[in-house]
């Protein structure tokens, strides 16, 4: 007897820090099969006051994926395979200016690709797609983040630009300062290609960065032990905010992420 496939329209990838979706209720697991390999895990799926949401830790539950081999286009895909609509990233970040704090989160509004060696498309050819991306997030889901972050009183920096990394190392103190020239405000090492990947499959996307340390422009060296224990210490408030944003999204979209793709296909 074959087992029914969920449908899911509301999809949230976890980054370093939020591994497991202690925020859901009635988790079920799902193993989903893409033609670019296995996600970085089974798709967990649950609930938050009764809407329906599948879970994804991008570097597996035991962060045992680098981000520079997180299998981007399987990842992506296998949401899109559950129907999810509307993708919510969630980052740790380093910040690039003294008023981004940590324990800060970031409404994420654009992005400088500084990575090296990826798979930024599904389309490989014979089909080519340029999507645009001058305005890569959601409109509407910053829109619903920021309230949701109003009301419990959290404190978020409406824009960010976010300087993606190859990683896996962290910056030079030469790289951090020539980011802060370039004008970003917060580096990670995993937001590209989760974006335009997303794009092209036709989904919102919203990313939520926390902000976990000054990157070593201001000094002091960051390390991974140090990301990891403020983030530790702020997944509650991460939680929080998922579970208030939720929620707020309606069925309907009445953005323009889903078009994207009709006008970058030749
Ligand atoms: C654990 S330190 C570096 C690591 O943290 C960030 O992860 P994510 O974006 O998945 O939250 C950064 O991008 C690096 O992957
Ligand atoms: N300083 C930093 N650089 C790159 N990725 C990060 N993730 C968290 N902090 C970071």
């Amino acid at each position: 007897m074959s087992k029914e496939i969920p449908r899911v329209k509301i999809g949230i990838i976890g980054g370093s820090g939020l591994y497991s979706p202690d925020f859901l209720e009635d988790v079920q697991e799902i193993k989903v099969y893409t033609p670019y390999g296995p996600p970085s895990s089974d798709i967990m799926i649950g609930h938050i006051r009764g809407v329906k949401v599948a879970f994804l830790p991008r570097h597996g539950k035991k962060h045992s994926i680098p981000p520079h081999k997180i299998n981007y286009r399987a990842n992506i895909w296998a949401l899109r395979e559950l129907g999810v609509e509307r993708l919510i990233s969630v980052s740790a970040v380093g910040s690039l200016r003294e008023e981004y704090k940590p324990g800060d989160f970031v409404c994420t509004d654009q992005f400088i690709d500084m990575t090296k060696n990826r798979v930024y498309t599904f389309y490989d050819g014979p089909v080519v797609a340029h999507v645009s991306m001058a305005d890569p997030f959601c409109p509407e889901l910053r829109r619903f983040c920021l309230d949701a972050a109003r009301e419990l009183n959290i404190k978020v920096h409406e824009k960010g630009t976010y300087v993606c990394i190859e990683g896996p190392r962290f910056s030079t103190r030469a790289e951090s300062k020539l980011w802060r020239q370039f004008g970003a405000d917060i580096v990670g090492m995993t937001l590209v290609p989760e974006v335009n990947l997303a794009r092209e499959a036709r989904m919102c996307f919203l990313n939520i960065a926390m902000v976990t340390d000054y990157d070593v422009w201001a000094e002091k060296p960051v390390t991974a032990m140090e990301v990891a224990r403020v983030m530790s210490e702020n997944t509650e408030k991460v939680r929080r905010l998922l579970v208030a944003l939720v929620p707020r999204i309606p069925e309907k979209r009445g953005c323009q992420c889903a078009h994207y793709l009709d006008e970058a296909l030749l």
